[in-house]
């Protein structure tokens, strides 16, 4: 469904530059929960823009069912770290969730309809004529969810989502997105720098490298569903595949030569 190929990014010019992603391939399929693992400043962000279509790659590509993206697609869906100022502070819950929806056309009847499910479906449902200010972080956060998911997108793509909340609303929310992505059927592509957490959620993780970045290795993550976060975390597989991970990451820091 989505395919990155050979992508790269540099920023800058002359001495101001900096590799970004040295050259990434990867392929996420329909339906599928994909986690990307790497250090902080990588370029998971980067490479979550890329695909989004929101900053052109210097070269190779991202594309999304044959066809390469070249702007934000329609089909696709965001929720960034920074919840707090992803949400317009003067605009309700409602009118929060609705302003993405200006740009499909759709009745009124359909468009509070979309907004009304979307609320329902992370909970908030009595909170719905609040505004954002009136909220916890992590309610916050479930409104940026529930705003893409009001849009109906074929894929999510989330980046670092629940960094700047607290553990259990955490692993609350990483519940939350495994239940909407069954409900929803939507595919998704994850970005973290938590090793646990893109083990937990994933169908497969994507691990990357330091910069100049490349895919270090791609894992196949065959945990039971559904998961759980205690019973899950308690398997003997879960501890192997996180520490398969980190080894990785810490082997590959290790290989780095000294500056
Ligand atoms: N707009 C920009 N202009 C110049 N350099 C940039 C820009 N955005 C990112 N970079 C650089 O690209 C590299 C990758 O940044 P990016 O934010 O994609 O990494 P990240 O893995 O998401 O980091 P973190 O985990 O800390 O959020 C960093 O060295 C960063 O300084």
């Amino acid at each position: 469904m989505l395919e990155v190929n050979g992508l790269s990014k540099t920023y800058g010019e002359g001495e101001r530059t900096t590799r970004a992603l040295a050259e990434l391939s990867f392929t996420v399929a329909e339906g599928e929960f994909v986690c990307v693992v790497g250090p902080s400043g990588c370029g998971k962000t980067t490479l979550l823009r890329c695909m989004a279509g929101l900053l052109p790659p210097t070269s190779g590509s991202v594309s999304l069912r044959g066809h390469v993206v070249a702007g934000p697609p329609e089909q696709v869906g965001f929720v960034f770290q920074e919840y707090s100022r992803s949400l317009m502070p003067w605009l309700s819950v409602r009118d929060n969730i609705a302003l993405p929806l200006r740009h499909k056309r759709l009745g009124k009847a359909e468009r509070t309809r979309l907004v009304e499910e979307a609320v329902e479906s992370v909970g908030l449902t009595g909170f719905i004529d609040h505004f954002p200010w009136e909220l916890s972080g992590g309610m916050q956060q479930r409104v940026a969810i529930a705003r893409a998911l009001a849009y109906e997108p074929e894929i999510l793509l989330m980046d670092e989502p629940f960094a700047s909340v607290d553990a259990q609303t955490r692993a609350d929310l990483e519940d939350l997105v495994l239940r909407v992505r069954k409900d929803y059927g939507v595919t998704v592509v994850f970005v973290t720098h938590d090793i646990d957490e893109a083990v937990y959620l994933g169908d497969r993780v994507v691990v990357l490298t330091q910069p100049p970045t490349t895919v270090q290795e791609v894992l196949a993550v065959n945990l039971p569903e559904p998961r759980d976060q205690v019973e899950t975390k308690e398997l003997p597989e879960f501890a192997h595949l996180r520490a398969h991970v980190f080894r990785a990451i810490k082997r590959r820091q290790e290989l780095r030569p000294a500056t």
